[in-house]
């Protein structure tokens, strides 16, 4: 499985390789995923116009597909952006943000699944049910299930498209329908930093983008985002400061922090 010199052996590799990181996601997070993906050692794009979407998956190293404030134009990038993508065999990640909450979102993801066969889907335990199940609603794009009521569904899932399906919440599963990684560092301003998950799609991207292993790569982006929550948590007054606190996180963040802070 996985162990703290694993997320460190990617991390060096990922800061060596600087992927290029195509990002078709939200208005709410563009900013600080880009960030996110510079303090990382990666290189972040936006884009979403239909018209540049073969050339810039055409060129990225991985794609990252959020759905969290859609439109049908946004739509029909993501399938050209993601069909490009898999020609090429490049990783793709997607964040299913509110699948569940609407049936737009939810038959959205399926198109998405169905025509561009993500690597690894990144979501909260309800987005991940909704999924596989009609009778799940998510609470706008926040989740009102368990983890650990969704590790059965998303082992399904997993099996059913071929993607390593990664569930965060108070727990932290990554499957790959047969074996499962669980993270188990706990911080609880997490959740109240809007966007926090799709941080965690995006480093999953560039992960993904250097480590071969998709199932490894979920699992090292889920560790990274928990290594530098726990480095956070102590300087962090409220959701403010614990925001700007993650980046310079990200940043610094050396093996020592892996191997010191990495709950597995
Ligand atoms: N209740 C919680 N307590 C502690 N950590 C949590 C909790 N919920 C989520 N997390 C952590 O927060 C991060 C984001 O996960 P979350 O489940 O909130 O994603 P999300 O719902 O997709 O977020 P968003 O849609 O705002 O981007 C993960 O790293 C996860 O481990
Ligand atoms: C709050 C919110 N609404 C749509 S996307 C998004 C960011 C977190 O998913
Ligand atoms: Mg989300």
């Amino acid at each position: 499985m996985i162990t703290a010199q694993t997320v460190s052996d990617n991390l060096r590799k990922l800061k060596d390789q600087a992927p290029l990181v195509h990002n078709i996601t939200n208005y709410v997070v563009m900013n600080s995923t880009a960030n996110a993906l510079l303090s990382i050692g990666a290189s972040p794009v936006m884009a979403h116009a239909p018209r540049e979407m073969e050339d810039m998956a055409g060129i990225a190293s991985a794609l990252v597909l959020n759905i969290g404030t859609l439109s049908e134009e946004w739509v029909e990038g993501m399938l050209i952006a993601g069909k490009k993508a898999s020609e090429r065999g490049i990783p793709i990640i997607l964040d299913p943000v509110g699948a569940g909450a609407t049936s737009f979102r939810t038959e959205t993801c399926h198109q998405i699944i169905k025509h561009c066969q993500p690597t690894i889907i990144r979501g909260n335990a309800s987005e991940v049910m909704a999924l596989i199940s009609s009778e799940v609603q998510t609470k706008g794009v926040d989740s009102t299930q368990s983890s650990d009521d969704a590790l059965e569904m998303a082992k399904t899932l997993s099996l059913e498209t071929g993607a390593v399906v990664s569930i965060s919440g108070p727990k932290d599963y990554i499957t790959d329908g047969n074996k499962v990684i669980r993270i188990k560092n706990h911080i609880p301003l997490m959740p109240k930093v809007t966007g926090m998950g799709c941080t965690a799609s995006t480093l999953t991207g560039a992960m993904a983008a250097v480590c071969e292993n998709q199932l490894e790569a979920a699992a090292c982006a889920m560790g990274i985002m928990a290594v530098a929550g726990e480095i956070v948590t102590p300087k962090a007054q409220g959701p403010g400061s614990f925001q700007m606190h993650f980046l310079d996180a990200l940043y610094n963040m050396n093996s020592e922090d892996i191997s010191k802070h990495l709950k597995l």
